[in-house]
């Protein structure tokens, strides 16, 4: 099968329709662009999500419960906007539930993700990177980015499959990063907008993310599709509502913030950087 794909073949594991945009749009464009071969997948529908279209409110778990169904279509639009035809649900749209935020009883849905069988669930995942074995796998990080019980799971199930994948497993791994000096920029730039995502956060160490500089190892540009990335997230209406800050990000700051993305690199030799912490600027660089 990987002999009639692209050369280079990157592997994304996320953890509801969504993410694969706020986290890692513009690395997935650029990649499209380059004629990489991208492969997505994600863990589940997002059936607990909120709903920023009032139209559609009654979609929601407690009613119709069928956001999962709706974020489904929303997914491949925003995919169609980044130029990524290769998109996977884990185990098949509906196996995972969206866990809801941690510590909610959705945690304890018979079929929430946080509750899957790790090797079980990494199986699903080790039957995809068999098929396109994949040079590259971004995932997150073992605290999920944010703490969320999906993102968790995610980066779990992910890790996992690499390890029983072996050599069908990526050579290198990276998770989804924020530098700290990215990070204060923009809670300094923040500091008089309306729509302020740090309104109520006296200091980054509050925040669960944010990684000193000098452990990112990768900064990718893909800020000539900044635009993919914006309209990829104006897919997800029900997730980025019109005035969320992410548009603040776009609108004010220009490509810059929307277009570039951080990685820290966990497994796999690191390639030629730049700048004061040699930060790679492909992804694919330093393979063997
Ligand atoms: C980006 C992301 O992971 N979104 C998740 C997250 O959404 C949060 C949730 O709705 C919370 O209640 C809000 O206060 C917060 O602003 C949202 O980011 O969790 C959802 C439920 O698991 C999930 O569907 C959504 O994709
Ligand atoms: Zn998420």
């Amino acid at each position: 099968m990987t002999e009639e794909l692209p050369a280079r073949r990157l592997l994304l594991v996320h953890a509801h329709p969504d993410d694969e945009v706020i986290g890692t749009g513009a690395t997935m464009a650029h990649y499209v662009s380059t004629g990489a071969h991208v492969t997505l997948v994600t863990c589940t529908l997002g059936e607990e999500g909120e709903i920023h279209v009032p139209e559609l409110s009654r979609l929601a778990a407690a009613e119709a419960d069928q956001l999962g169904g709706y974020r489904l279509v929303e997914w491949e639009r925003a995919c169609a906007a980044l130029g990524v035809t290769d998109r996977r649900m884990l185990g098949g749209p509906g196996r995972y539930r969206d866990s809801g935020m941690m510590g909610l009883p959705t945690n304890e849905h018979p079929r929430a993700f946080w509750q899957a069988d790790l090797d079980e669930a990494a199986g699903h995942l080790v039957e995809i990177m068999r098929e396109i074995r994949p040079q590259v796998m971004i995932t997150y990080d073992e605290n999920g980015f944010y703490g969320h019980p999906d993102h968790i799971q995610a980066h779990r199930v992910a890790m996992r499959a690499a390890e029983l994948a072996d050599a069908d497993g990526p050579e290198k791994i990276y998770w989804t990063a924020m530098p700290l000096s990215v990070l204060l920029d923009g809670m300094e730039a923040f500091r008089e907008s309306e729509s302020n995502p740090f309104a109520d956060v006296e200091k980054a160490d509050d925040l669960p993310f944010g990684t000193p500089d000098e452990e990112i190892a990768a900064r990718i540009d893909g800020t000539d599709h900044s635009a993919k990335k914006t309209a990829a997230m104006r897919a997800h209406a029900t997730q980025i509502p019109d005035n969320s800050w992410l548009y603040g990000i776009a609108g004010d700051f220009g490509g810059e913030f929307m277009g570039v993305e951080y990685y820290t690199l966990v497994k796999g030799t690191r390639g030629p950087g730049s700048g004061p912490f040699g930060w790679e600027s492909d992804l694919f660089s330093g393979l063997a």
